[in-house]
């Protein structure tokens, strides 16, 4: 009788951890090739996959966040970027979306120009204004700071991010900086800002933190990362199972 007291003793004080881990679905959507996977892989695992292959359908990444204080879980739904790939999964990733990620190369101006087709088809799939989305562009390590064509420039991103009431963000999933500014070139003509993936994981957590929609958490989070306050940010601890 005691042991099973001791259970559902137990069990409740299970239940109420997780009932206070609210869990948020980060749609990851972009051209194919762009880097959703790696950059997922980078936001969760903390580390540049070693092999990529096409994503088929959608994988899921979770990372679970201490947003000052209280914990909170993102599930990211790295989706397909090949229409082959994706044709009959689109529905589900529509589905009780919390925030959209759209993620472009930052040296591919024709995966940069796919994001109206990707807005597009949030609008065609009822994902309302007042989602928040991010627009991340990867791949600055390839930036070359001397060359403007070929390249999507960051007045560019950032004009199209401020019309599509998005927040803004550069980086790289394999060569990320350690600290914002980390890419600025002072002896090109042309200079550039990166930001640190944790700069990303910190905006949405932020944004989503201030939601009231959100799920129990059911499963254990992949990747940890601590806020603890804006401005120490550079300071996160950041875990990974
Ligand atoms: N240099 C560089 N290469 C990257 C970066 N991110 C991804 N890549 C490379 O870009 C290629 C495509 O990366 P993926 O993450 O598979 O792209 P995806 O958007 O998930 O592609 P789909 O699954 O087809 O939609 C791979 O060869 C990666 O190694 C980055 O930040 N810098």
């Amino acid at each position: 009788m005691e042991s099973s007291l001791e259970f559902s003793n137990s069990l409740g004080s299970l239940s109420s951890v997780l009932t206070r881990c609210r869990t948020f679905k980060v749609l990851v959507i972009g051209d194919s090739g762009v880097g959703k996977t790696c950059l997922t892989h980078r936001l969760c695992a903390g580390e540049f996959p070693r092999r990529v292959e096409a994503t088929i359908g959608v994988d899921f990444r979770d990372l679970q966040l201490d947003v000052h204080g209280e914990k909170i879980k993102l599930q990211l739904w790295d989706t397909a970027g090949q229409e082959r790939f994706r044709k009959s999964m689109v529905q589900h990733y529509y589905r009780n979306v919390h925030a959209v990620l759209f993620i472009y190369d930052v040296t591919c101006p024709a995966s940069f120009r796919s994001l109206t087709a990707w807005i597009e088809e949030c609008r065609q799939h009822s994902l309302g204004r007042d989602i928040p989305r991010f627009l991340v562009g990867n791949k600055s390590d390839l930036r070359d700071p001397s060359r403007a064509d070929g390249q999507v420039s960051q007045e560019l991103a950032a004009s199209f991010a401020k019309a599509h009431g998005m927040m803004s963000f550069e980086t790289s999933a394999k060569n990320p900086p350690n600290k914002r500014g980390n890419g600025r070139r002072v002896d090109a003509e042309v200079s550039y800002q990166q930001d640190k993936v944790e700069d990303i994981v910190v905006a949405l957590g932020a944004k989503l933190k201030r939601q009231r929609r959100p799920s129990a958490a059911s499963s254990p989070a992949c990747g940890s990362f601590k806020i603890l306050n804006k401005k120490r940010a550079d300071k996160e601890l950041w875990t990974c199972c």
